[in-house]
């Protein structure tokens, strides 16, 4: 598998925990919104990075309702936590890079007090409802889009102007990218990516960067066949397919009625597995960092009933985007209990279906 420098394809990682989890590993919900519900005020520029500095406190106790909740995996806070963000506003090299840090301690930490002070291994010992002995339990370093540090909204337009270019991207996130992955997360999530553009950047500097944390590529859409720049889909899953150090590939912060349809498409283009996190089905208003309802959707995080369905289609890492919270999270993860207990649903065959064979 691998190219002789000592490196194995990232999927086959991943493909170890989704079993040990039950086949389907559960992800957080919202981090973002979730500290707005706890009154973190997110009118800012650098949106929830704002927090690091601020509530770091909160930033833990979400991770650990998300864990109670039945998560597998917590999001770090660092999705618009960056050097140059933090650096407008006047802080030094060191001090940001310090902040991004903090960010994957601080979900450690969390996981450290849920697992009962066993903070080495990836793993819980005990289960809140004790129907499993031990299960996974990750830390994702969030790398948001390009557009989440413009903080105007771009990451659902992928409307970067022509100036900016896939060598313009790579330097933006290079160094973040490095300072995230020496933190020790156990994955990357580079989520709400626009177009293809961001993850060609992406796939890059996971090689040339020689990063081997395991990475999950999620993008954005509004359409439910393209991108939100309007790439195909299957053209964007088809640069994290080709990419050794991608595990996942899917969708973040999309309405949850355009899921299913992306996840049949992205399947017909890899066989990594793929993750799927839908938000509320509201939109997103930069100007006055608001959600609105759209039209059609209701602002319902009640997305639960529709698990087993995107299981059935090939979806193995599951959770919830903006405005969810652990309170869906508890339902994916009752749903997903239940999808095993009546055992109706499709069960990819490991190492054939569901995870990447190739190098
Ligand atoms: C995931 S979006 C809601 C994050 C906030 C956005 N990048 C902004 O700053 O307006
Ligand atoms: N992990 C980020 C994604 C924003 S789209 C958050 O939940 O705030
Ligand atoms: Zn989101």
């Amino acid at each position: 598998m691998g190219r002789g420098d000592g490196y194995d394809d990232a999927a086959g990682a991943l493909r170890g925990l989704v079993r040990e989890a039950g086949e389907c590993l559960v992800l957080d919900g919202a981090l973002g919104t979730e500290l707005e519900a706890h009154g973190a005020d997110l009118q800012d520029e650098l949106w929830s990075a704002s927090c690091l500095v601020s509530a770091p406190h909160i930033i833990r106790k979400v991770h650990l309702d998300y864990l109670e909740a039945g998560a597998n995996i917590i999001t770090t806070a660092s999705y618009q936590a960056t050097l140059q963000g933090f650096q407008s506003r006047g802080l030094s090299s060191e001090q940001s890079e310090t902040l991004l840090r903090r960010s994957v301690e601080i979900a450690q930490e969390a996981r450290a007090i849920f697992v009962e002070g066993r903070s080495k291994g990836p793993y819980a010992g005990r289960e809140n409802d004790g129907s499993r002995e031990r299960r996974p339990v990750l830390v994702a370093a969030s790398v948001g889009s390009y557009g989440a540090y413009l903080a105007d909204g771009s990451e659902y337009t992928g409307d970067y102007g022509r100036s900016v270019t896939k060598e313009a991207l790579k330097n933006f996130h290079r160094r973040r990218l490095q300072v995230l992955a020496d933190a020790g997360p156990d994955l990357i999530a580079f989520e709400t990516i626009p177009n293809k553009l961001e993850a060609q950047a992406y796939s890059e500097l996971l090689e040339e960067n020689d990063i081997r944390i395991p990475a999950w590529f999620s993008f954005t859409s509004k359409d439910g066949a393209n991108a939100a720049s309007g790439d195909p889909i299957t053209e964007c899953a088809a640069v994290a397919d080709s990419c050794r150090r991608v595990a996942s590939v899917g969708i973040n912060c999309t309405a949850p009625g355009l899921i299913h349809g992306l996840i049949l498409s992205i399947r017909k283009v890899t066989s990594k597995a793929i993750v799927v996190y839908p938000n509320s089905g509201e939109t997103y208003v930069a100007e006055t960092k608001e959600w609105v309802d759209s039209a059609g959707a209701s602002g319902t995080t009640d997305f639960a009933s529709c698990v087993g369905k995107w299981r059935e289609a090939g979806a193995s890492v599951v959770g919830g985007c903006c405005r969810t919270s652990p309170a869906t999270v508890g339902a994916i993860a009752r749903a997903l209990r239940e999808a095993d207990a009546a055992d109706v649903f499709y069960r990819p065959k490991p190492c054939s279906l569901v995870f990447s064979q190739k190098s």
